[in-house]
């Protein structure tokens, strides 16, 4: 598949890229490994056996304006080390990021503060996100409409349930109107009539050419809300395509999986993979913005 102009609409690029994390094991057959004098070196220390834990292997992407992805795959898999990746919180081990504009990660770029009322926490948030105090309270209106927290907005945020902190955090992030928007079960969280509100949202940022990256273990939200899905299976990118096909794929591999139809899961996956159109990203130095040259080659 070529893609007919990929340095007008291209808005993030990730090239062959590889999370890894160091992290201490409590594993019996780890503090076994090694020689006798390994082992008796991280005695001596009082030194935990590490492990790596590998969060993302190879993956590659180019996502354009217009376009909301979302990442679905079993716990682990990965999407939240990507989201984190993309937003510049995570370093990878191997590979690069490139974005065009600064991501917001809902919820983190705005860090918010429990003890401060959600309006002051809105005014506060504007200004994490490199708003002029002028742009902050002309944005708190809009704010405020999308959370709709009644009275509660005049309340510490430490008072707030889980959705409602939620809807403040989705809201503080959209305001700024970011052209990459990455949100992290933000939505799943909300009831019914928020659920609308920030789908609405959405498809405005969409209709603006913003690109939205969604994590959600909700595959009917993002066969709703996403235009494309990417589903990763052990840091592993097993399949990128339109939303209602990836999510079908997901869906059958999940109930087999369920089922214990361990030949099943594992023939849908191979089929994902063997299907899969390969993302070649190649990246010239010298024009940061002209840099992003994705390439779809067939495996
Ligand atoms: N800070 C960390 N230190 C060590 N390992 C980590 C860290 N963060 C994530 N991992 C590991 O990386 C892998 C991917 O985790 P990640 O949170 O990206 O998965 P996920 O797909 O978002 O999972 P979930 O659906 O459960 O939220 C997992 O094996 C996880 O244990």
């Amino acid at each position: 598949m070529a893609i007919r102009d990929p340095f007008s609409t291209a808005t993030v690029a990730v090239q062959n890229v590889h999370v890894r994390y160091r992290t201490p094991s409590a594993d019996v057959n780890e503090r076994r490994r090694g020689g006798h004098a390994a082992q008796a070196f991280r005695r001596a220390l009082r030194r935990q056996p590490h492990v790596i834990v590998r969060a993302l292997t190879g993956i590659s992407l180019v996502a354009r304006s217009g376009e909301q992805i979302g990442l679905i795959g079993q716990n682990g898999s990965g999407k939240s080390t990507l989201l984190r990746l993309i937003a510049g919180l995570e370093r990878p081990a191997r590979g690069q990021v490139l974005a065009e504009s600064t991501p917001v990660l809902v919820g983190v770029n705005a860090a918010l503060i429990p003890d401060l009322s959600g309006i002051e926490n809105i005014h506060l948030g504007c200004l994490a996100m490199g708003m002029t105090p002028t742009q902050a309270q002309d944005a708190a209106p809009d704010v405020i409409d999308l959370a709709r927290l009644g009275k509660s907005i005049y309340l510490p945020m430490r008072t707030y349930s889980s959705g409602m902190s939620a809807r403040l955090r989705f809201a503080i992030a959209t305001a700024a109107r970011p052209r990459i928007l990455l949100i992290d079960e933000a939505l799943a969280t909300g009831d019914a009539a928020f659920k609308e509100r920030s789908e609405a949202r959405m498809q405005s940022m969409r209709d603006q050419a913003g690109t939205v990256f969604l994590v959600s273990h909700a595959t009917q939200t993002i066969e709703e809300t996403c235009t494309r899905a990417i589903w990763l299976n052990y840091g592993r990118l097993v399949l990128d395509g339109p939303a209602p096909k990836v999510a079908l794929r997901y869906r059958q591999w999940s109930q087999a999986v369920a089922k214990d139809r361990t030949e099943e899961a594992k023939r849908i996956i191979e089929r994902s993979f063997s299907e899969r159109e390969e993302t070649r990203v190649y990246i010239q130095e010298w024009d940061a913005r002209r840099h992003i040259r994705p390439r779809h080659a067939a495996r």
